[in-house]
């Protein structure tokens, strides 16, 4: 099993080009949030801003709209709703998010079936909190994009039917195969599954058991895989500064806010980047 430290992670993190542009850095699409659920979806695209994604839309339920944008200006909205709309939109990104307070009910279905029916091989779908009790549930097309899966252990007790105990990393990896996916597994130290290997996080505490947590990391993932050199090194550099900062928080907080951790993201990636003393002259 191998380890994602931080020498890892600082050579992971991209330095940024001076000649670029917000479209250097990933055209991601949030999907979730139906109308009980929206602060999930909110937090999955402010990690996904404050993780640096180039441009970044929210397809939720329209209850969610005002909420969303005084929250984060930064983002786009689309309304899930609108099978037309959701489809256009998913057919522009780079990167797509499904899942974070989406709900289980057939709208919650429809948008998800719209979603995996679009999707092209060259797109990278993220499918995390409802859109795994879907994914499981319910009769859906394969997705045609590169699919990573964040349950936690619930979550991948319903995806495996394997009970905690069987879950060694031989039998997830293979687990992982058979599901035709990335697979980021949230535990005290979560682990990856990608590329035939098993990382394990070095990172995290208990501070971190609160709603919204794996929202947030799932929003980080988001808005790094675009940015990073690869798919794996963008997965393993998110799951580790998510808890990265947790650990830090839990220096002096009891509990470390979702909404917190996604307001240090900017700082600790400079503090992670080889760049954080050049001044863009
Ligand atoms: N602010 C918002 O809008 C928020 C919205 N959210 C959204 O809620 C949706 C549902 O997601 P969810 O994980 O909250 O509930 P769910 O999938 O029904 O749990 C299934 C079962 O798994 C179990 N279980 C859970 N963790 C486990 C563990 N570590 N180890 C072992 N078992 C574990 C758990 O067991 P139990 O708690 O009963 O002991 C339960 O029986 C999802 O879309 C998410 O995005 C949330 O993010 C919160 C903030
Ligand atoms: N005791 C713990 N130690 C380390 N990390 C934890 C602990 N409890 C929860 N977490 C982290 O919190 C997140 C919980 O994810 P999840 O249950 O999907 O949250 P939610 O769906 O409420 O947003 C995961 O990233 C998990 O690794
Ligand atoms: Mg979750």
């Amino acid at each position: 099993m191998e380890k994602i430290t931080k020498e890892k992670v600082r050579a992971f993190m991209p330095t940024r080009e001076r000649d670029s542009y917000k479209g250097s850095y990933g055209r991601v699409l949030f999907v979730g949030g139906n109308e009980h659920m929206g602060g999930a979806i909110i937090l999955a695209a402010s990690a996904g801003v404050y993780s640096g994604a180039g441009l970044v839309t929210v397809a939720t339920h329209p209850s969610n709209k005002a909420a969303l944008h005084a929250r984060l200006p930064e983002a786009m909205f689309v309304d899930m709703t609108d099978s037309r709309q959701l489809k256009h939109y998913v057919e522009s990104m780079d990167m797509i998010v499904l899942g974070p307070g989406l709900g289980r009910d057939e709208t919650s279905l429809a948008v998800l079936q719209t979603v995996y029916e679009t999707v092209k091989s060259y797109q990278i779908l993220l499918v995390d909190g409802d859109g795994i009790y879907l994914h499981v549930n319910e009769t859906v097309p394969e997705p045609d994009a590169t699919l990573i899966l964040t349950p936690h252990l619930g979550e991948w007790r319903t995806l495996t039917h394997l009970a905690p105990d069987d879950q060694y990393d031989d039998v997830n990896l293979g687990y992982a195969k058979q599901l035709n996916a990335i697979v980021v597994l949230k535990k005290a130290r979560t682990e990856v599954y990608c590329d035939d290997e098993v990382w394990e996080n070095t990172t995290g505490n208990p501070s971190m058991a609160t709603g919204g947590m794996g929202d947030t990391l799932a929003g980080m993932i988001g808005g790094f895989v675009p940015q990073f050199d690869t798919l794996k090194e963008g997965v393993l550099s998110a799951v580790y500064l998510h808890s990265y900062i947790a650990d830090d928080l839990s220096l002096t907080h009891y509990v470390t806010l979702p909404t917190a951790i996604i307001e240090e993201i900017p700082k600790v990636m400079k503090e992670f980047s080889t760049d954080k003393h050049r001044r863009w002259l």
